[in-house]
C-alpha cells in the first residue's frame, strides 16, 4: 500500500494545550508521524510519497470563505493584537447568545473553535493546508484505480466542520476527499470513523446529505470529547436521514464489543454500496491512549484492518488521532498490514 506523507505537517509545532486547567506539551505533536513513518519504513508497507498540490477549490468545496480567511489570517492577527502566548479560544456565542462573528481576533478564535485544548500558531495554516493536499493526493490514487492508499495526515481533521476548529483539526482531510471523490464521478462515497472520538465534523459537513454516509463508533459523548455530538439518535436530516450511524459505547469497551460495532458499521455500507470507502483512522482505541477509554490491544488492530478489507472497497485511509506516542507506528500500520492480508 502506498502512503502520501509530507514533512510540512512540523510546520503545525503548537507547544501548550489546555489540559487539566494547565498548558501542557501537546498529545497531538510532531513524532506521533514519526513513529509511524519509522514503522511504515521498517515493515516495507509500499512507497512512500509526496503530496500534490491542489490549491485551495478542492478546501472551499467543504469550508467555509470566512472561515478559511479566518485561518490563514489568525496567527499574524493575534501577534498584532499584541498577545504573548499562542492563539487559544476564551470566549463563545454560548446559549441565548448571538452567533455573529466578532471584529476582534480574540472573538473569532472563539466563533470558530469548538474547544479550548487547540492552539493555532504560526505554521498551523501550511501544515493544514499541507494535511489536506495528503489526503486529495491519496483519494486521486484511489481514482486512479488503487485498491487503497494511506494519507499519513497531520494535523488530523475529523472534529473540524465547515466553520469550526478544534479538537486539533482545522481542515476535515476526509470530508474534502470525500467532496473531491463526488465531484470527480463518484455517486456514493462512505466515510467510516473508528477513531475514539466522534467525528462530529465529518458528520456535521454531511449530515443533510445522501451522497456522503458517515458511520461513526467512538466514546459515548456523555463521558468522551466532543461530548455535544455523536449520540446514537443522530440519524441525518432531511434528504440525509438515514445517512448517518453512530455507535457509541461506553467506557472500558473491549474489541469483542468494538468488534460486533464494526460489524454493523460494515453492514451499513455494504448495503449502502459506495463507489470508494474513506477510513477515519484513529488508533486512539488502543488501551493506554492517554486521552481516551477503550481498552483495544495492538494485535486487534490488525484484525480491525481485515475486517475493514472484508468490505472489498476501493478504500483510503486518511490518518486522525492516536495519542500514545510509542504505540502509534505499531498501530496504525497493524491495521494497514490487517488490510492487506500479511
Ligand atoms: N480531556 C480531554 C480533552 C480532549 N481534547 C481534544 C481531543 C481531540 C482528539 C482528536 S482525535
Ligand atoms: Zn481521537
Amino acid at each position: 500500500m502506498e502512503t502520501i506523507y509530507s514533512e510540512n505537517h512540523k510546520l503545525r509545532d503548537a507547544q501548550t494545550e489546555l489540559y487539566g486547567g494547565q498548558l501542557v506539551y501537546p498529545f497531538e505533536r510532531p513524532s506521533r508521524l514519526d513513529y509511524i513513518h519509522e514503522r511504515l519504513t521498517e515493515v516495507g508497507l509500499g512507497p512512500i510519497s509526496a503530496p500534490d498540490s491542489f490549491g485551495m477549490a478542492p478546501i472551499l468545496a467543504v469550508h467555509d470563505f470566512a472561515y478559511v480567511a479566518f485561518l490563514q489570517s489568525a496567527w499574524d492577527r493575534w501577534q498584532a493584537a499584541g498577545f504573548e502566548g499562542e492563539a487559544i479560544a476564551n470566549a463563545w456565542p454560548a446559549r441565548r447568545m448571538v452567533q455573529t462573528c466578532p471584529t476582534h481576533i480574540d472573538g473569532q478564535l472563539g466563533y470558530y473553535a469548538l474547544a479550548a485544548e487547540t492552539s493555532i500558531t504560526q505554521g498551523t495554516w501550511q501544515a493544514a493546508l499541507s494535511s489536506a493536499h495528503v489526503a486529495l493526493t491519496g483519494a486521486e490514487r484511489v481514482r486512479a484505480g488503487a485498491q487503497s492508499c494511506f494519507a499519513l495526515c497531520r494535523p488530523p481533521g475529523h472534529h473540524a466542520a465547515k466553520d469550526l476548529y478544534g479538537g486539533y483539526c482545522f481542515l476535515n482531510n476526509s470530508a474534502i476527499a470525500a467532496q473531491h471523490f463526488r465531484d470527480n464521478g463518484m455517486a456514493r462515497v462512505a466515510i467510516l470513523d473508528v477513531d475514539f472520538h466522534h467525528g462530529n465534523g465529518t458528520q456535521d459537513i454531511f449530515y443533510d446529505r445522501e451522497d456522503v454516509l458517515f458511520v461513526s463508533l467512538h466514546g459515548a459523548p456523555e463521558y468522551a470529547f466532543p461530548y455535544f455530538l455523536g449520540y446514537a439518535n443522530e440519524t441525518g436530516t432531511g434528504a440525509g436521514e438515514g445517512f448517518t450511524l453512530n455507535l457509541p459505547m461506553p467506557p472500558g469497551t473491549g474489541f469483542d464489543i468494538w468488534r460486533t460495532a464494526l460489524a454493523t458499521a460494515l453492514e451499513r455500507v455494504a448495503e449502502y454500496a459506495p463507489d470508494a470507502l474513506i477510513v477515519s483512522l484513529g488508533v486512539d482505541s488502543f488501551e493506554t491512549d492517554p486521552i481516551s477509554f477503550f481498552k483495544l490491544t495492538s494485535s486487534d488492530f490488525t484484525i480491525m484492518g481485515a475486517d475493514i478489507a472484508a468490505a472489498g472497497l476501493p478504500t483510503l485511509f486518511v490518518m486522525e488521532g492516536g495519542y500514545d506516542i510509542a504505540e502509534i507506528g505499531i498501530n496504525t500500520v497493524n491495521v494497514l498490514e490487517g488490510f492487506q492480508g500479511h
